[in-house]
């Protein structure tokens, strides 16, 4: 069995013994976790490459992170802002490309905290929208920092609301330029990063590491040339020539939605499974038994309830979002050749995962958060920040609410589709996403005993059924309103909370879905798909019993059926106690990238918080309150004495 690498801070005297409440649970591995990690890297030459370039990234004292959770706004973002700095020195030194590995391993061993993100988005952009011309002449000059971009879509009054956007951009033919002007105050450009330092948004919850600012533009000149055209053009004479559809200058944000999931939003919730499970194996409370020592908390089912369920769904995050990728990667490369063929399924995709990937990351790394109880309420922990970062991801990149309506948008055509003609087979024009649409269902679930609810294809098929009718739901009251005479706009504002609640179910079976099909792929691999399938079928049971009204509705499945599904669910989480610590190993994250007293792989958390505690500046200084104040009330009161 490969053991996994011992990588931790060796800053710290104590830290060269594990502590003996972390050591245990790795002594019997059920799986190789170095395996798991290969697997996860897609393949052991990428985690040898990963671990080269986070030794590389971690030798380097500017790239620290210790200090963060000292430090104030600007601080933070000046900090950011000389990593982004040394990462460009070093990517060039070593020949790291914009888009290869080594920078995305590097982004990764920050936690992405580095300045010029939006500058990143914006090559994204010019990759997707640019003719190579412009592609040439632009991406050296981005890659090298000899431009800096930003990519200012949203305005003070609109961000959602595309069509609803004021800025204007007037063709002036004489000097073949657009005049760009913001003509009101919401027309001022609100939220972007890394633009030219117009002024600051003001504080934000987080993501102190970019400099969100506004953007008034009064009148300026943009040559003709620089419209990105790929998919429009405007000649000398101001002839607009349309080159793709209406929707493919929306292609950056598809582009940015996938690559934020696997880049940013899934590894901060793996993060936090890493701290929170790690903790709640050195913390003890309490007894099982009144003669026993306290227990570790994680040994608790109700613990095990709120952290593993997190752990399972990062884990079907992961594999669902490769493919995703690998979809993209298809659909794109047909995109830049002007096949928009595939574009709708892609933006349905990528909505809805870009949704319920930030909503179920956020929502897990605050109960991952809450289960390390007052030292969860610690910045020392990591915790907080990793809550933080993630519910901006609920929001940037198209506010979640309205990525699943696009999802339902999209529902609703395809079931229109299956009832349009009956005599043909309706599979072979149906995405493959929804192509459960047109499959014969099931009125009942079969399930006669508690290992029934262990059958991937029993649990996959009681998903498609629960979203299927669902979806055919939310097209009947659409119908029935548009029926009864009111106009399709607000027929489709009065059933927008039915059509969520299908799109969310979609979404939820697709993430099913794609994870039965990648333990399929691991059959070589029989201790590691054994244990990956327990976490498959945990997140299944935890989505039907969290939602068991929509499988109870229509009596597909009965209440004994639902009490056999938590019979398996709570013996899923006393099977996957043993090797919670072994998965969270698996995502190799080095202490310096955890960044988190609570969560290093020695387990020492005590010494660590107290000693990361006193560099806290209310510790090595004297606090200008008690001079003011308390002194003075101490005195007045002495002299009553
Ligand atoms: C990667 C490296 C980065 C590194 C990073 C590192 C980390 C760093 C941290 C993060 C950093 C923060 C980065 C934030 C950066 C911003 O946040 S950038 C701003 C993001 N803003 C948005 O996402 C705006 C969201 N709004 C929209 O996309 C559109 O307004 C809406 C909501 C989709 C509506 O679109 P619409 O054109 O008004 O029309 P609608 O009637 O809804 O749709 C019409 C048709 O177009 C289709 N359609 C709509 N959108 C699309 C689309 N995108 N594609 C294809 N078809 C579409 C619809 O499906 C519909 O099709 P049919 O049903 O008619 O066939
Ligand atoms: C950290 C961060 C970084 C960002 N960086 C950038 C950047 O670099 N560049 C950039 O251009 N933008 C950026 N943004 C802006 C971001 O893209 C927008 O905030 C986002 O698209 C949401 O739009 P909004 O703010 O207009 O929200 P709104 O749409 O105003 O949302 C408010 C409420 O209205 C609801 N709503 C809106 N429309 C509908 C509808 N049709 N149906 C039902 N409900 C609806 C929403 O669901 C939500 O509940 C950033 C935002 C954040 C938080």
């Amino acid at each position: 069995m490969g053991s996994p690498v011992h990588r931790v801070s060796l800053g710290d005297t104590w830290s060269r013994q594990m502590h003996p409440d972390m050591e245990s649970e790795r002594y019997m591995q059920s799986f190789d976790v170095e395996r798991l990690t290969n697997i996860l890297d897609g393949g052991a030459q990428n985690t040898a490459l990963r671990r080269k370039v986070e030794s590389i990234i971690h030798s380097y004292p500017e790239f620290s992170r210790k200090d963060n959770y000292f430090m104030t706004q600007n601080e933070r973002y000046k900090a950011a802002m000389r990593r982004a700095f040394h990462i460009r020195l070093i990517a060039q030194r070593l020949g790291w490309l914009e888009d290869g590995r080594e920078l995305g391993y590097a982004y990764r061993a920050l936690s992405g905290d580095v300045a010029l993100n939006i500058h990143r988005v914006f090559l994204k952009a010019l990759r997707s929208l640019g003719s190579e011309e412009q592609i040439a002449k632009w991406d050296p000059l981005c890659k090298n920092i000899q431009i800096i971009a930003t990519y200012a879509q949203t305005e003070l009054g609109h961000g959602t609301y595309l069509q609803g956007l004021e800025t204007e951009a007037t063709y002036d033919a004489a000097t073949q330029e657009f005049v760009i002007h913001s003509p009101t105050l919401t027309a001022t450009k609100w939220w972007p990063g890394d633009r030219i330092i117009v002024g600051d948004i003001g504080p934000k919850m987080d993501f102190d590491q970019m400099d969100n600012g506004f953007l008034r533009l009064n009148h300026v000149r943009v040559p003709r040339e620089n419209m990105l055209s790929r998919f429009a053009q405007v000649l000398p004479d101001g002839t607009y020539i349309k080159l793709g559809t209406a929707q493919s200058n929306y292609l950056p944000m598809v582009v940015v939605r996938v690559e934020l999931l696997l880049g940013e939003v899934l590894p901060t919730l793996q993060k936090a499974c890493v701290i929170a499970t790690r903790y709640s194996v050195i913390r003890r409370q309490s007894q099982l038994r009144p003669s026993d020592p306290e227990a570790k908390v994680l040994d608790y089912q109700t613990q095990q309830q709120k952290l593993f369920p997190q752990l399972a769904i990062s884990y079907a995050f992961h594999f669902l979002a490769v493919s995703l990728l690998e979809f993209f990667q298809h659909a794109y490369t047909a995109i830049l050749n002007r096949d928009f063929s595939l574009l709708p399924e892609l933006h349905a995709l990528s909505t809805g995962m870009k949704a319920m990937m930030s909503e179920f990351c956020t929502q897990g790394a605050e109960m991952c958060r809450r289960a390390c109880g007052g030292h969860g309420y610690s910045k020392l922990s990591g915790l907080p920040s990793l809550v933080t970062k993630l519910s901006a991801s609920c929001t940037y990149e198209g506010e979640n609410t309205v990525l699943y309506l696009q999802v339902a948008r999209f529902l609703v055509k395809s079931y229109l589709q299956t009832q349009m003609s009956p005599g043909s087979t309706p599979q072979r024009s149906l995405p493959p996403s929804v192509a459960y649409l047109a499959t014969p269902d099931l009125a009942r679930c079969p399930a006669q005993r508690a290992a029934d609810f262990l059958c991937p294809e029993l649990y996959t098929t009681a998903w498609a059924h629960v979203a299927a009718r669902l979806i055919k739901d939310s097209v009947h009251h659409l119908q029935t309103l548009t029926q009864s005479g009111a106009d399709q706009h607000e027929a489709w504002n009065q059933t927008t909370v039915i059509h969520l609640q299908a799109a969310k179910a979609h979404c939820y079976y697709v993430t099913v879905k794609g994870f039965t099909e990648a333990l399929e792929k691991l059959e070589n691999e029989s201790a590691i798909q054994q244990v990956l399938k327990r976490l498959c079928d945990l997140h299944a049971i935890h989505g039907i019993l969290t939602n068991s009204g929509d499988f109870l509705h229509d009596a597909f499945l009965s209440g004994a059926q639902v009490d056999m599904a938590r019979t398996a669910y709570l013996d899923l989480l006393r099977l996957i106690r043993k090797d919670a610590i072994l998965l969270t190993d698996a995502f190799d994250f080095t202490d310096e990238c955890l960044n988190s007293a609570l969560g290093c792989y020695d387990g020492n958390v005590y010494e660590r918080l107290f000693q990361w505690a006193q560099k806290s500046p209310t510790n090595t200084q004297e606090n200008p309150a008690y001079e003011e104040y308390i002194r003075p009330l101490l005195q007045s009161w002495r002299s009553k004495l």
